[in-house]
């Protein structure tokens, strides 16, 4: 079957209270976009890989790519007004009607090629594969900082991406109208009425959102 994947990075980095958008910052001397092309790419040569980033923003990449001698395969496509709208715009721009696609946030560069198969694998079995991690903190429900209440954490999961799925499932969620509730693809194919099978991810799998994510990102990535 053939397969894609589309890596988000078309957002403002609003977060990360930076001059430049967090996913040009760099680590260890390369842009953090260019490490999670690459471990998609490791995991396999003929991935059809869609990257999408805000337009004013691709003469600056393509600067960053020649400065970096970055030579990898990949179509580049505008962001949108959300993350929504953005991996909607990767959807549009795959001509094909079946298929498996995983969608990535651009900003987490320590994904494995293993987990990316998994989700491959899983998504090709039951149509659906979306990452998580169990909680390791104890979790409270907070109405007021007085009023709050003891949860049960085993009943939550951390969710990360990649998150993969049937493309033809896939179209047919994003024809929804955009709802603020759809802070991820999954909720986008749960509101379409797909079961959403979870698998497993990893801790190091961070977002970077906020300028210590950068340390541990450090830690973990090899140029
Ligand atoms: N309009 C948008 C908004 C977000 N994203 C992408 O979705 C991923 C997860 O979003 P987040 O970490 O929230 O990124 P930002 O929106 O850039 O950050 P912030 O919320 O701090 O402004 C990122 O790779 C981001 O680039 C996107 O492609 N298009
Ligand atoms: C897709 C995501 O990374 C899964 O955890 C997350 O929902 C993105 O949220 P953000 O508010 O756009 O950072």
């Amino acid at each position: 079957m053939q397969e894609y994947a589309i890596i988000v990075a078309g957002g403002s980095g609003s977060r990360m209270k930076c001059d430049i958008p967090k996913q040009f910052l760099l680590i260890k001397h390369q842009p953090i976009l260019m490490y999670t092309i690459k471990a998609f790419r490791a995991y396999s040569e003929n991935l059809n890989i869609i990257v999408v980033l805000p337009e004013d923003q691709f003469e600056y990449w393509y600067q960053l790519c020649y400065e970096h001698s970055f030579t990898e395969k990949y179509s580049l496509i505008p962001g949108g007004e959300t993350r929504f709208h953005s991996v909607k715009n990767g959807l549009e721009s795959i001509d094909s009607q079946a298929g498996l696609v995983a969608v990535h946030d651009g900003v987490r560069p320590i994904i494995s090629k293993e987990i990316i198969a998994d989700s491959f694998e899983k998504a090709a079995r039951y149509g659906t594969a979306v990452v998580s991690v169990p909680l390791k903190d104890s979790i409270r429900s907070v109405e007021t900082a007085t009023s709050n209440k003891a949860e049960d954490r085993t009943k939550f999961r951390l969710i990360q991406t990649p998150q993969t799925f049937r493309l033809d499932w896939m179209r047919a969620a994003f024809s929804q109208s955009y709802q603020e509730v759809f802070t991820d693809c999954a909720s986008v194919l749960e509101s379409a009425g797909h079961p959403i099978q979870m698998i497993d991810g990893a801790y190091e799998n961070i977002k970077i959102t906020t300028p210590e994510d950068l340390r541990w990102a450090e830690i973990y990535l090899n140029p």
